[in-house]
């Protein structure tokens, strides 16, 4: 007898992984506290569903979440302990200042900064973190840095100017980036990057965003691979890397020091966004370590950059393929510079363009389908069950809901990837909905806390580049700009050459 059992021993023990894994999957689809919600079984199975679609398709399990909604409804199981809701009459719901919910730490793992504002996961610790850097970004704030966005756009219009002459076509999606990573890396960094003052307009810098963005998707999966890669000795990522992998190594090699000098200065100031973290009352001493304040400025850099620029360039490519909207553009700027007769720069002035109804409504339908933040906002509750029609979703469950289904919805905004900026130009309950709806910044205490200073510099940039110059496209198409690949930003096909333009 115990010769049978020895000589069955491996076969014994190889059972054990396979009984622990069919007990598993058997749990996870009939017995799981989710397992009346509709969706595919391998995704209630395993996070492998996921890693297929997100890692080895390359940034898709986004557009495949659309197609579940479709096949399935409202409501989809698409992890193991995950939920989506597409159903923007509920977006309020989750996403606002009372119901607390955390950030989903699995898939904000992406970003390799679970310390800094952004990817805290815990909603008390993130809002004393939020609290050390939101007084940079109130609106009292944010008015004072408008000399600062002024000059920025001046630069900018300067640049294109020159570029006019030469009768060269301009990559606009790399100028405006540079623009947009200027004025966060001025505000939030000891020292600015001044990109707007590279020659191709950094055309190898904004490279390296599409590489860090998909490292990141796979680190969500495989969270070891930013600190291997951040360990790296610099002449390895040279040997095995692109151009663009090196840049993003350098990019973040650069942060850490930055951050490390504000951390180990003395006698701090209170200029940068950094430098007012680590002088907050608001954090305790354990949070200004050098670690987490590098966290800080990737995230602040990263949330801030990509997002402008895609809204910018989005806004523009809309506007210059529909002549209709360009002229009635052209001509309310044309009116507000004239009724600023005597005022130098008259549409560097934020007060004078905010109020221009065309430009706002312009503003938002681009932002409507710039959806710069196209991954899905995964959040847990860990303290209750959360109700959505007939389902109990027990606590710690992830949910997760998309900016984009809410933009995109048909019932919301007919004709929805139509660029109709008329639509936003109407009163009462039709505009209450749709703003209701629109939340490019999402919404509540994890909303965006750069909404201020990115407004003021799309206002300020779209007005002054309209009324300036005279442009057309140029070898540019819709899906040279639109999202074909989900890494959290959206990125268009690795052939695209950007939204590029003549200027007249
Ligand atoms: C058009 C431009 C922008 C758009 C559309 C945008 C959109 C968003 C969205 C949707 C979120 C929520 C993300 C989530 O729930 O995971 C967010 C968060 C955030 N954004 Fe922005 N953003 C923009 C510009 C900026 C700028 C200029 C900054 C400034 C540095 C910034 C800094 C941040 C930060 C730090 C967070 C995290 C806030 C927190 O969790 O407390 N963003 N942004």
């Amino acid at each position: 007898m115990a010769f049978f059992t020895y000589m069955n021993l491996p076969i014994l023990l190889a059972l054990v992984p396979f009984t622990a894994f069919s007990s598993l999957v058997i749990y996870r689809l009939f017995f799981h506290p989710l397992s009346k919600v509709p969706g595919p079984k391998l995704a209630a199975i395993s996070r492998f569903y996921d890693f297929y679609y997100d890692c080895i398709q390359g940034g898709k399990f986004s557009f495949k979440i659309e197609e579940l909604h479709e096949l399935y409804g409202p409501i989809v199981r698409i992890g193991p302990n995950e939920v989506h809701i597409q159903d923007p009459d509920v977006f309020d719901e989750f996403y606002n200042v009372t119901t607390r919910l955390d950030k989903d730490p699995w898939y904000y793992a992406f970003i390799a900064s679970q310390d800094a504002g952004f990817g805290t996961s815990n909603v008390d610790l993130h809002r004393a973190r939020r609290k050390a850097m939101s007084r940079f970004f109130a609106s009292s704030a944010i008015s004072n840095l408008e000399s600062s966005s002024k000059e920025k756009v001046l630069k900018l219009c300067r640049r294109l100017q020159q570029m006019r002459q030469e009768g060269k076509p301009v990559n606009l999606s790399n100028a405006y980036r540079c623009l947009a990573g200027d004025s966060v890396t001025d505000y939030c960094l000891p020292k600015g990057f001044d990109l707007l003052d590279s020659v191709d307009f950094a055309d190898d810098y904004n490279k390296q965003a599409r590489i860090i963005s998909q490292i990141a998707v796979w680190h969500r999966h495989i969270p070891i691979i930013i600190p291997i890669f951040m360990r790296m000795p610099r002449w390895f990522i040279e040997k095995t890397s692109t151009e663009g992998g090196v840049m993003a190594f350098d990019f973040q090699t650069d942060l850490a020091r930055m951050a490390e000098t504000v951390v180990k200065t003395e006698k701090r100031s209170d200029r940068s966004v950094l430098d007012g973290i680590v002088n907050s009352d608001a954090i305790p001493e354990s949070d200004k370590t050098v670690e987490r304040i590098t966290q800080e400025a990737r995230t602040l850099v990263g949330a801030g950059t990509e997002t402008t620029g895609i809204s910018l360039e989005t806004i523009t490519f809309h506007v210059l393929s529909h002549p209709d909207v360009l002229r009635k553009l052209k001509e309310e700027l044309a009116k507000a510079a004239e009724g600023s007769k005597g005022v130098k720069d008259p549409l560097t002035k934020y007060s004078t363009v905010q109020r221009l109804s065309y430009l706002t409504a312009v503003m938002n339908e681009g932002l409507r389908l710039a959806n710069s933040v196209s991954g899905r906002l995964a959040r847990v509750n860990p303290r209750s069950a959360t109700t959505y029609k007939s389902y109990v979703l027990p606590p710690g469950t992830a949910i997760s809901m998309s900016i984009r289904d809410n933009h995109l919805s048909e019932s919301v905004f007919p004709d929805a990837l139509s660029f109709k900026p008329e639509r936003w130009l109407v009163t009462g309950d039709e505009l209450k909905h749709m703003e209701k709806c629109f939340v490019p910044f999402g919404r509540g205490g994890r909303s965006c806390i750069g909404k201020e200073l990115a407004l003021m510099n799309l206002y300020l940039t779209l007005a002054s580049f309209f009324h300036e110059f005279d442009a057309e496209l140029f070898e540019t198409r819709r899906q040279d700009i639109e999202i074909e690949h989900d890494f959290f930003s959206p990125f268009p096909s690795p052939d695209s050459k950007g939204l590029r333009i003549m200027l007249r």
